[in-house]
C-alpha cells in the first residue's frame, strides 16, 4: 500500500461527511447556505456550569481548510471521481463562524459554536469541531471544579503519562490551565502555549541514589528550587527528616519550596509533615500532594483537616475519569431554500433530542443591581431585546417556572470569529482566557457554582423562539402521521 504524507487535517473527518459532500456536489446543493450549531445536552459531572475551550484549535483548523495534493491523491484511491476531486481542490472556508470566548462559562442546550456557510463546508467541519470542543471543554470544566475546591492552593496538571495519547496531553494541559490550574508538568505544552511548567522529582531518583538523604542532597546541589518527594521509603522516619536535614545543610543555596507526598494517608501525613516542617523552622515550606486525586478525594481531605498547599493532579483530570465524554453535538438548524433561510429541526422519539430550530443568538441577562446573571436567554438571530421593558423569562420545558426581569443588560455571548471566510477574531492569550473564566464565574450565584447538586442555571428561549419551535414540532408531527 502506498504511504501518503500526513500533512493536513482535512481528512480528520468521518468518511460519511465526504460522502455527503459528494452528494451535495452532484446534486448541486454544495453551495447552499446552511447554519449548524454545536452544543451539549447535559452538564458534565453534573456541574452547575461548564468552561468553554477549544476555539484556538478550531481557528487553526479552519484557517488551513484546504485539501493537500496527498489528501486528494488518497481520496482518488478510494474511488472518488475527478470532477468531485477538482471541486475539492478549490475547497476553502468562505463563511461565518461565531463562537463563545474560551474560558467562557457555558451551559447545556446553548450554541457554543455556530457555523453559517455553505452546506459542504459546514458538513465537513462537524467531526473536527466536535472532536476539539468535546475534549477541551470537558477538561477545562473538570479543572474548574478542582479550582473552585481549593481557590488559594497551587494546582498542577500531572496527567501526560495517563492521557489518551499526545494530543490529549497537550490540549488537555492547556484546557486545565484555562480551567484555573497554575501549571503543567508537560514541558512541550508549556513551550507551545506559554504556560508555566512545574514539577518535582520521582521515586526513581531516590531509588537510583539508594536513600532519601543522598538523593535530596544531590538534587539540592544541582537545583535552586527544591521540592523533595518524601514517601519512597518511610515518610515520617526518613523522608521528611532528610528533607529538613538537606534544607538545613544547604541554607540559602537552595529555595526549599517544600515536600511532596504521593502515597499513604494524605490527611494524616500532611498534618505530621506540617508540624515537622514548622518545628524545624520552615513554616513557609509547602506540603504538596498527589496520588489519584479528584474532587471527592480533595473534598474528603479538606474535611479531615489535611494541611495541603499544593495538589498535583493527573489521571482523573486528563482523562475526565468520571465522565469521559461531554456529548456535544452539531446540528443543522437552518438551510437556504429559494433564497431564504428556513428553520430546520430534528424530531425524534426522545424529547431530550429535539433540537431548537433557526439561527440563534445567546444572551446572558445581567441584573444591573446585583451584577449577577438571571440566566441565559436564547433568541432568534436578529431578534431585539427591549431593555426598557421587563423581560419575560421562562423555562422552555417547565413553562410555569417563569419570572419578569427588570433593570438588566443583555450581553451577547457569540463572537464573530470568521466573517466571509476571513479571520476577524484576535486570538486571546492564556492569561486573558484565564481571566475570562474568573470574571464570568463572578456573575454566577454561589448556588450555581457548588460542587454537589448545584442549582440549575436557567437557559431559556425567547417567547418568539419557543413559539416557533412549538409550531415546527406540530407541523413536523402532522407530516409524520
Ligand atoms: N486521608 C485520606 N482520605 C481519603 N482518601 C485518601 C486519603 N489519603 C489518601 N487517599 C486516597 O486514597 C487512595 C490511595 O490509593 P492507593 O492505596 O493506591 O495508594 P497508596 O497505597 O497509598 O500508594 P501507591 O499509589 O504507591 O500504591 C488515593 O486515591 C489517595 O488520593
Ligand atoms: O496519580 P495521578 O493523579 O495520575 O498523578 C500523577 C502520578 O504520576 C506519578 O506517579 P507514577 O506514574 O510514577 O505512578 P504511581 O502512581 O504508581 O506512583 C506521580 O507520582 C503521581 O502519583
Ligand atoms: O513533577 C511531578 O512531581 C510529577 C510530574 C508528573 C507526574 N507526576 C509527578
Amino acid at each position: 500500500m502506498k504511504k501518503f504524507e500526513d500533512n493536513s487535517f482535512m481528512l480528520h473527518t468521518d468518511l460519511y461527511q465526504i460522502n455527503m459532500i459528494k452528494t451535495y456536489y452532484m446534486k448541486n446543493m454544495h453551495n447552499t447556505r446552511a447554519v449548524f450549531e454545536a452544543y451539549f445536552r447535559n452538564m458534565p459531572f453534573t456541574n452547575g456550569y461548564a468552561i468553554f475551550a477549544g476555539l484556538e484549535r478550531i481557528i487553526d483548523y479552519v484557517k488551513d481548510l484546504r485539501f493537500t495534493e496527498s489528501d486528494l491523491e488518497y481520496l482518488k484511491t478510494l474511488g472518488y471521481e475527478e470532477a468531485f476531486l477538482s471541486y475539492l481542490k478549490g475547497f476553502k472556508f468562505t463563511g461565518t463562524i461565531r463562537a463563545m470566548h474560551e474560558g467562557e462559562v457555558v451551559f447545556n442546550n446553548e450554541p457554543l459554536v455556530q457555523v453559517d456557510t455553505t452546506l459542504a463546508e459546514a458538513q465537513l467541519m462537524e467531526t473536527a469541531i466536535l472532536n476539539i470542543i468535546n475534549y477541551q471543554t470537558l477538561i477545562a470544566t473538570k479543572a474548574s471544579r478542582l479550582r473552585e475546591l481549593v481557590p488559594n492552593d497551587q494546582l498542577m496538571e500531572f496527567g501526560t503519562r495517563r492521557a489518551h495519547e499526545f494530543d490529549a496531553a497537550i490540549w488537555g494541559a492547556r484546557a486545565a490551565i484555562i480551567g484555573g490550574f497554575d501549571g503543567t508538568s508537560n514541558v512541550r505544552a508549556a513551550k507551545k502555549f506559554g504556560i508555566t511548567p512545574s514539577g518535582t522529582h520521582a521515586h526513581a531518583m531516590v531509588q537510583a541514589f539508594g536513600d532519601d538523604y543522598r538523593a535530596f542532597k544531590a538534587y539540592a546541589e544541582t537545583h535552586k528550587e527544591c521540592v523533595f518527594l518524601v514517601d519512597t521509603f518511610d515518610t515520617i522516619k526518613s523522608g521528611i527528616p532528610n528533607a529538613i536535614k538537606v534544607a538545613d545543610e544547604m541554607g540559602d543555596k537552595i529555595n526549599f519550596i517544600g515536600i511532596r507526598l504521593d502515597s499513604g494517608d494524605i490527611a494524616y501525613l500532611s498534618k505530621v509533615a506540617r508540624k515537622m516542617l514548622d518545628e524545624a523552622g520552615y513554616p513557609n515550606a509547602k506540603v504538596i500532594v498527589s496520588n489519584d486525586l479528584d474532587e471527592m478525594t480533595i473534598l474528603s481531605l479538606k474535611s479531615q483537616g489535611a494541611k495541603v498547599d499544593g495538589w498535583g493532579i493527573g489521571t482523573k483530570l486528563i482523562t475526565a475519569y468520571d465522565q469521559p465524554a461531554l456529548g456535544a453535538v452539531y446540528k443543522l438548524s437552518a438551510i437556504e431554500v429559494d433564497g431564504e433561510l428556513v428553520d430546520r429541526m430534528k424530531i425524534s422519539g426522545n424529547v431530550e433530542k429535539l433540537t431548537t430550530p433557526g439561527k440563534k443568538e445567546v444572551y446572558r441577562i445581567i441584573n444591573n443591581e446585583t451584577g449577577k446573571s438571571e440566566g441565559d436567554y436564547i433568541t432568534r438571530f436578529g431578534e431585539e431585546i427591549d431593555t426598557s421593558k421587563e423581560l419575560f423569562m421562562f423555562d422552555p420545558v417547565h413553562t410555569v417556572k417563569r419570572k419578569y426581569v427588570k433593570n438588566f443588560t443583555p450581553v451577547k455571548k457569540l463572537n464573530d470569529i470568521f466573517v466571509d471566510g476571513e479571520l476577524v477574531y484576535r486570538k486571546r492569550t492564556i492569561a486573558e482566557i484565564k481571566q475570562v473564566r474568573i470574571d464570568r464565574l463572578e456573575e454566577l450565584w454561589e448556588e450555581n457554582r457548588r460542587l454537589v447538586k448545584p442549582q440549575i442555571y436557567p437557559v431559556d428561549l425567547s417567547l418568539k423562539l419557543w413559539t416557533d419551535r412549538q409550531k415546527l414540532i406540530e407541523d413536523l408531527s402532522e407530516r409524520e402521521i
